[in-house]
């Protein structure tokens, strides 16, 4: 094997949402079956020896394409030379907590590793923040990092995506991967728009196979929604190998492309399009292409849509100006 490694990091790595996702960036899910790895795993220092564990179990796969495991506690060292960023590792809400309290805990993370991208990490940088509130977070980070163009700061909605597809998939009859461009647009919260205005499903319109509007309103867009907290009340904790599984396609769409004809969504910097304001870190129907995005242009956004993506913008905006008056970004 020939080709230089790609230096990847995973925040929280000793976490649930690393345990599903390392051995998946190690056996060559993320970036391809010829593309070697390095892995460097980030945690707080009580997590180290956890972490230790996890690479030791690495080591026991004999993953061909892993050419080495580097933990620390230090984010300067995790994000040296780093060319993909997966910020896993985040603060929970916990008992007593207000949201404010949240966002400025996260900021206490998501500031620092920022930073330290900014410093550290390699020029074709690409960041992808799965710690919630993961838009917000995104945009902290991003903050901090003046240095690296914004647009390599991205979100995690594929999850919301996926779960979007499989959702129609169920009602209609239909495979999963007959169904095309779907959207999930605003911020990965319960205020999220699954959108099949756009959709086809085998090359017919999807809300024209689904001919359901009570459903569409009323089961699909909250069952998709909520679904993070369905999990969390069935299973106690809140997904792990799903939300791994979201984080491996982002990063290989991104780095491999959409297929022809289709599209995906991605929380990205607005640039503005489809009325959302400029810099917040929003999901959008987007294309890859030769390693970057493109949001889709042109879409017709009836008024049904329009109310549903203003009130999650609306939230986003909320956020964005409570991390601003905490001085964090
Ligand atoms: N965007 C999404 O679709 C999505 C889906 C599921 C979960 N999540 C979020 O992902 C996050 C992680 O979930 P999990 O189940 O793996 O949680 P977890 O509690 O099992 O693991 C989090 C890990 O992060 C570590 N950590 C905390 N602060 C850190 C820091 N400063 N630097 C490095 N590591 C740090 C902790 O020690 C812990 O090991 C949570 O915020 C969760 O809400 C997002
Ligand atoms: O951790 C959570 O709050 C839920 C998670 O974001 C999810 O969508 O599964």
């Amino acid at each position: 094997m020939t080709r230089t490694p790609v230096n990847v990091t995973v925040t929280g790595a000793a976490g649930q949402i690393g345990y599903a996702l390392l051995f998946r960036i190690a056996s060559g899910q993320l970036l391809g079956a010829d593309v070697p790895v390095k892995l460097r795993l980030l945690e707080i220092t009580p997590a180290l020896k956890a972490a230790e564990g996890t690479a030791m179990e690495l080591d026991d796969c004999a993953f061909p394409l892993l050419q080495g495991i580097e933990i620390t506690d230090d984010p300067n060292v995790a994000f040296d030379g780093s060319n993909v960023a997966l910020l896993v590792g985040a603060r929970p809400r916990t008992k007593g907590m207000e949201r404010g309290d949240l966002l400025e805990a996260n900021g206490g993370i998501f500031k620092p590793q920022g930073k330290a991208i900014n410093d550290n990490a390699a020029d074709d940088i690409r960041v992808l923040v799965v710690g919630n509130p993961a838009n917000t977070n995104a945009l902290i980070a991003q903050a901090a990092a003046p240095d690296v163009p914004a647009e390599r700061f991205t979100a995690m909605t594929r999850l919301d995506h996926n779960r979007a597809l499989t959702q129609l998939a169920k009602k209609t009859g239909a495979s999963v991967s007959d169904i095309k461009r779907l959207t999930i647009w605003g911020n990965h919260s319960a205020t999220q728009y699954s959108d099949i205005h756009h959709a086809t499903i085998g090359g017919k319109s999807a809300v024209e196979v689904v001919d359901d509007e009570k459903w569409l309103t009323e089961e699909f867009i909250p069952t998709v929604a909520k679904r993070g907290a369905a999990i969390i009340e069935a299973r106690g904790a809140s997904s792990a190998a799903s939300a791994a599984n979201a984080a491996v396609d982002h990063i290989h769409t991104w780095v491999n492309g959409t297929e022809e004809g289709n599209w995906t969504s991605m929380a990205i910097p607005s640039d503005g399009s489809y009325g959302v304001p400029e810099g917040l870190i929003s999901s959008f129907p987007v294309t890859c292409k030769d390693g970057k995005y493109e949001i889709v242009q042109g879409l017709d956004i009836n008024e049904f849509s329009r109310a549903r993506i203003d009130a999650s913008v609306a939230e986003l905006a909320e956020e964005r100006d409570a991390v601003r008056s905490l001085g964090l970004i």
